[in-house]
């Protein structure tokens, strides 16, 4: 549906973006993440019409809104875009905002706002608050009503609930993802969270440096990462250096099966800590446990063995039973995934 092609952009001598291509189905759910400064934010604008490429194409249902002779304003893209905080007006009422760039009767109007107020879950008293009156969560609502009142057919989102706590911000998350979903509207989110990329993504794209890493399904980019950052990027990780020939890693936690067996050769692959299973057993493996850092749900186990070269230090659902000194084995389920680099 939203096509993006070659896109590029330079802010003085400085690449921001280099050559990214991208696209996104009617109805869809695409979040770019990667770390601050890494142009997630210029690439929304560029979308939204408030910032021009230097170069690549943008095609939305088969029109042209960007290309070397094309340039598409904003307001005419049909894109909705809901900013960080302090999006909303801080001027006018809260059912104003929503009704800004309405263009029908009093009445119409007066409708509408009440429609879309119902849509995000808001409560329609609400209409005659100022912004400063309602609470973040509530703030973000107006803000995506406001949005959603153009009838966008994509809907752009910078970060929209990052000043909210976390209760608030997961379940404003997962009813703004319910609401886009039952709209029909396709959704590209910017995040620098993993938690949220994965959580809200039907699509992720991971940018670092201007560059699209990795694109591909929530599952596909945590469980098979291009690389070392990208696995870091989205989790905890455990990687290891290792020989792996015949579909097989052989490594130090043993031989684990990967998933990519046309590969062999010295690699570094990568398992994440749920796929480590950890039980007492005072038998020949001589794994021990050298450190329990309890933080409640989860605690981080150093687990040191002669045959490691270093230690290993493993994020894992906290056991009672666990003690420095006590002897464990390891057994690790599905596959290792081979890093290209
Ligand atoms: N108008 C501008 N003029 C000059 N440099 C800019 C401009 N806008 C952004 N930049 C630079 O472009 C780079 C990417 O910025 P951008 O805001 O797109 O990153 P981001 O990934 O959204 O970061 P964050 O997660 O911190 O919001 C940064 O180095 C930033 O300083």
């Amino acid at each position: 549906m939203i096509e993006l092609a070659n896109i590029s952009k330079k802010f003085g001598q400085t690449t921001v973006l280099d050559n990214l291509s991208l696209s996104v189905m009617p109805a869809s759910r695409t979040v770019i993440v990667g770390p601050s400064g890494s142009g997630k934010t210029t690439l929304l604008r560029i979308l939204a019409g408030f910032e021009t490429p230097d170069s690549g194409r943008i095609t939305l249902s088969g029109t042209t809104l960007y290309d070397q002779h094309t340039f598409i304003p904003a307001h005419q893209r049909g894109i909705g875009f809901v900013p960080q905080e302090g999006a909303l007006f801080p001027h006018m009422k809260v059912g104003e905002n929503i009704a800004y760039g309405l263009s029908g009767s009093k009445e119409e109007n007066r409708r509408r706002v009440a429609e879309l107020m119902e849509l995000v879950s808001l409560d329609t008293r609400l209409q005659h608050h100022w912004p400063h009156e309602i609470s973040g969560g509530q703030q973000q609502r107006v803000a995506l009503a406001r949005a959603l009142a153009q009838e966008p057919v994509l809907m752009l989102l910078d970060e929209p609930f990052s000043a909210l706590d976390t209760g608030l911000r997961a379940a404003t998350r997962k009813a703004t993802a319910d609401l886009l979903a039952h709209a029909g509207v396709a959704s590209i989110l910017v995040t620098h969270d993993q938690h949220e990329a994965l959580s809200f993504a039907s699509q992720i794209a991971v940018i670092r440096e201007g560059r699209f890493t990795q694109v591909g399904s929530p599952a596909e980019v945590y469980s098979q990462p291009v690389d070392e950052a990208t696995a870091l990027f989205l989790g905890d990780a455990l990687m290891f250096s290792a020989q792996v020939n015949n579909g097989f890693a052989h490594c130090e936690l043993g031989v684990i099966p990967v998933s990519q067996p046309q590969l062999s050769g010295e690699w570094r692959v990568m398992l994440r800590p749920e796929q480590i299973v950890i039980a007492p057993d005072s038998g020949s493996q001589a794994i021990t446990i050298s450190d329990v850092d309890f933080t409640g749900y989860l605690s981080t186990l150093t687990l040191s063995s002669p045959q490691w070269s270093t230690p290993l230090q493993l994020k894992t659902v906290s056991q009672q039973h666990w003690r420095v000194g006590m002897p464990v084995s390891l057994a690790v389920t599905g596959q290792a995934c081979v890093l290209a680099a």
